[in-house]
């Protein structure tokens, strides 16, 4: 089941401004980078509780972030809920008619696995479920 909001995610054109501007300006903490290679994507966290932002931006200029700041520039790119068990909420949405844009989850931040639903399924709002890895 659903068990808390992992990480609010913003798609960010330049990384380190971000991340400078996160870190110094709004003075949260920074947890550090992370290229997640399957997901062609690189990662920022900074926590807060209860939640977490995540920073992402292209890898090696590729990946789904870099259409999506082709087309709108940064912004809010999408909520992560917490699963205490991906698979088994996978089947139940799916079940539900929800579009998933992967057969399974992938290997996400921190270890996590991942799996997206297209924004279609969730009135424009692009969610992603994740099980982190202590919960393997
Ligand atoms: C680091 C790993 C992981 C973690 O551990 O946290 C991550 O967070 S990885 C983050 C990056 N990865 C992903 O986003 C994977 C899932 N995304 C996708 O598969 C695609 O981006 C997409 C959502 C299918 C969009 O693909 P695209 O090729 O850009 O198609 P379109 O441009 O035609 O978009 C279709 C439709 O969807 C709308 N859209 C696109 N992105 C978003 C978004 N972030 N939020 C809301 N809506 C979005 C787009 O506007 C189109 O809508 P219509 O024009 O109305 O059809
Ligand atoms: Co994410």
């Amino acid at each position: 089941m659903i068990t808390a909001l992992d990480h609010i995610a913003i798609a960010v054109p330049d990384f380190e401004k971000a991340i400078k501007r996160f870190m110094e300006d709004f003075g949260l903490t920074f947890d550090g980078t992370e290229d997640v290679v399957p997901a062609r994507t690189s990662t920022a966290f900074f926590p807060l509780p209860p939640t977490s932002i995540e920073l992402v931006h292209p890898l090696n200029g590729e990946g789904p972030i870099a259409g999506y700041l082709e087309k709108k520039g940064g912004g809010l790119h999408h909520l992560c809920f917490r699963s205490d068990n991906i698979e088994e909420d996978v089947e139940r949405l799916k079940a539900k008619g929800y579009q998933f844009l992967a057969d399974a989850p992938t290997p996400g931040a921190h270890g996590s696995k991942v799996i997206f639903i297209h924004p279609r399924s969730c009135d424009g709002v692009l969610i992603e479920i994740n099980q982190p890895a202590d919960e393997h």
